[in-house]
């Protein structure tokens, strides 16, 4: 007897491999097949880099009360709000279908909208950040988010301490450090992603800040590890940046996949991100 492919009723349907600075997405277009859903386990059997597929995240084009909509698993198969770099793919995958040099569309946290600056360069403007702790969410009342009271290291010695907490449609947690090349994200990303702090874990970052308009960031993602680049992440770190009077309001962020314009704008608080979007391969999930 066959064993059932854990992609369940998803084998057969086409996918498109894409990234946005690395940081890679199988995105599956489910407008045509209403009802159909991403399973935690398919999700998983995407995600995995030593299987057939592998990317970060897991997206699907879905069609919700006539708007387009974006659906977000990690590589874990959790499924989750935002995701700042699949958004500029999907924008642009549904301005090429229209031949607009715009567009907006639904996601689990909130409406999106994207706008073609240049060939492959997308902007997307990704809302408000949420700043109170019960939005990030963290699970104590703390007066500040800019230093949230979390420690590293030994007590009397910690080697990072007090990051800043924002929500950008997901949970983020950010050390401001002196060398952000020089932290082993890979050991202490997965303790912060699970630390009580974070009911709803976290995703995890070290930011150098270089000069008041650029900052080097690496990223630890919730549900897929070290990845080459976080646009989310990219948008809280600028937030907690100018927060902390350490930025501009605009200001180029470098990650390990490449750079991300990020501007917190003064008129409507709105946080906007520009970069690139790359097509990688079509093909069909079996
Ligand atoms: N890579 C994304 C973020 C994906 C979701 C994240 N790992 C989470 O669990 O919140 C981005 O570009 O923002």
């Amino acid at each position: 007897m066959d064993t059932p492919s854990p992609l369940g009723d998803l084998a057969g349907l086409a996918f498109r491999k894409m990234n946005g600075l690395g940081n890679d997405f199988v995105i599956i277009d489910l407008r045509a097949h209403r009802g159909m859903k991403v399973t935690e386990e398919a999700a998983r059997y995407l995600g995995d880099r030593a299987g057939p597929y592998g990317c970060d995240q897991i997206i699907t084009i879905e069609e919700r009360a006539g708007e387009p909509f974006m659906g977000i698993w990690n590589a874990d198969g959790s499924a989750v709000g935002a995701c700042g770099n699949a958004t500029r793919c999907v924008g642009q995958i549904l301005m090429d279908e229209s031949g607009e040099d715009a567009v907006a569309f639904m996601t689990p946290s909130g409406p999106i909208s994207a706008e073609r600056v240049g060939t492959n360069r997308v902007v997307v403007d990704m809302g408000e950040p949420r700043l109170k702790w019960e939005e990030i969410p963290l699970a104590e009342e703390t007066q500040d988010t800019r230093f949230v009271d979390i420690k590293l290291g030994p007590i009397d010695k910690p080697v990072l301490w007090g990051p800043s907490a924002v929500n950008m449609g997901n949970p983020h947690c950010i050390f401001f450090v002196e060398d952000a090349d020089a932290q082993a994200l890979d050991r202490f990303g997965p303790m912060i992603e699970n630390h009580p702090m974070f009911p709803e874990r976290a995703n995890v970052s070290v930011a150098q800040v270089k000069s008041k308009y650029e900052i080097r960031l690496r990223v630890w993602e919730r549900g897929a590890g070290i990845t080459q680049a976080c646009g989310t992440a990219a948008c809280a770190a600028l937030v907690a940046a100018h927060r902390r009077r350490l930025t501009a309001r605009k200001a180029s962020v470098v990650l390990d996949g490449g750079t991300l314009a990020i501007e917190w704008r003064e008129s409507d608080n709105h946080v906007m991100m520009a970069g690139p979007v790359a097509f990688e391969y079509d093909g069909i999930l079996e």
